[in-house]
C-alpha cells in the first residue's frame, strides 16, 4: 500500500476558498526519509498543500495521509515539525523563552528543554543569541529561529515553508548539511521553495501550477524529461516564470 512506503500521502486533494479551487486533485507520495521539494510559481497553491499536510488547514475533499494517519489528527501534531512562510514568534521575550514555550506544548521536560534549545540555536548559528528578546532580531535571524523552534522536539516530519528565504548562502549550506542528516536519520523533510539551487538539493521534486501537480520526479527526471539543461530551464518548460496572482 502506498500508505506503508510513503511517509505523506494526498489522494485527490481539492481545496476551495469559497467558489475560488486553488487545488485541483492533487496526488502526491512522499517516501520516508527523502527530502522532497514542491516548486511553483507564487499563488500556485505550494503554502495551501503544506498546510493540509501538517494539519493547520483541511482539505475540501480527498484524503490526506502522514506517518499513516489520516489528517488532519491532533496525536500527530508532536511528531510533525512545521515551519510556517511567516514567523511565529512573541517579539517581546527572548528567543530561550519562546523556545521553552513551544517545548512545553510539546511536553518536554525542563532539562531536555535547555539541552535542546541550545542544540537548535547553535546549529543555525544563533547559540549567542539565545538570550536576546525576538524584537532585536533581524528578519534573516527570526526566519533561524523558527527553523529551529520547527526541529525542537526531533519530529519525524519535517515541514518547510521557504525556509532559506533572508538567509545568507553560507548559512543555507549548512541548513542544507543539517537537512541531509536528519533525512540520514529518516527525518522525512517537506520544502518549498522559489530557489532552483535548492530545487536540485531535493531527492524528489514536484511542479505546482495554478493548484494542479504537472510533473513529479527527481530533478534529474525532471531535466532529462524534457531534455533540459537545469532545473531552471524544466521549471520555466512546467511551470512558467511568471507569477500567478
Ligand atoms: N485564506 C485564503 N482565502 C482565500 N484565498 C486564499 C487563502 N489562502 C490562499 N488563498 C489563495 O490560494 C492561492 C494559493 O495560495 P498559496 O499561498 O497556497 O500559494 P503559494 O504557491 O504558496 O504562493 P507563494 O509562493 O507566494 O507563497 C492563491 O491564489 C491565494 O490567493
Amino acid at each position: 500500500m502506498q500508505k506503508e512506503k510513503n511517509c505523506i500521502v494526498l489522494n485527490k486533494v481539492n481545496k476551495f476558498f469559497g467558489e475560488k479551487q486553488v487545488l485541483k486533485d492533487i496526488d502526491l507520495t512522499v517516501p520516508y526519509g527523502s527530502i522532497y521539494g514542491l516548486l511553483g510559481p507564487s499563488g500556485c497553491g505550494k503554502t495551501t498543500t503544506v498546510k493540509i499536510m501538517a494539519g493547520i488547514s483541511e482539505s475540501s475533499s480527498g484524503d490526506t495521509f502522514v506517518l499513516g494517519e489520516k489528517m488532519p489528527q491532533l496525536a500527530l501534531m508532536n511528531q510533525i515539525g512545521y515551519m510556517a512562510q511567516s514567523d511565529a514568534l512573541y517579539t517581546a521575550i527572548s528567543a530561550a523563552e519562546n523556545l521553552e514555550f513551544f517545548a512545553a506544548l510539546y511536553g518536554m521536560s525542563k532539562q531536555e528543554i535547555k539541552k535542546r534549545s541550545m542544540e537548535v540555536m547553535e546549529l543555525v548559528n544563533l547559540g549567542e543569541d539565545l538570550q536576546k528578546p525576538v524584537s532585536a532580531y533581524s528578519g534573516g535571524m527570526k526566519r533561524r529561529l523558527s527553523l529551529a523552534m520547527s526541529i525542537l522536539h526531533n519530529p519525524k516530519v519535517l515541514i518547510l515553508d521557504e525556509p532559506t528565504v533572508g538567509i545568507d548562502p553560507l548559512l543555507r549550506k549548512d541548513i542544507w548539511n543539517e537537512l541531509y542528516k536528519m533525512s540520514e536519520n529518516g527525518v522525512t523533510i517537506l520544502v518549498t521553495t522559489h530557489v532552483m539551487d535548492e530545487a536540485e538539493k531535493c531527492h524528489q521534486l514536484a511542479m505546482m501550477r495554478r493548484g494542479v501537480l504537472i510533473a513529479q520526479g527527481t530533478p534529474r527526471e525532471l531535466q532529462q524529461n524534457i531534455g533540459a539543461g537545469s532545473i531552471e530551464e524544466a521549471f520555466i518548460y512546467y511551470g512558467g516564470d511568471s507569477h500567478e496572482d
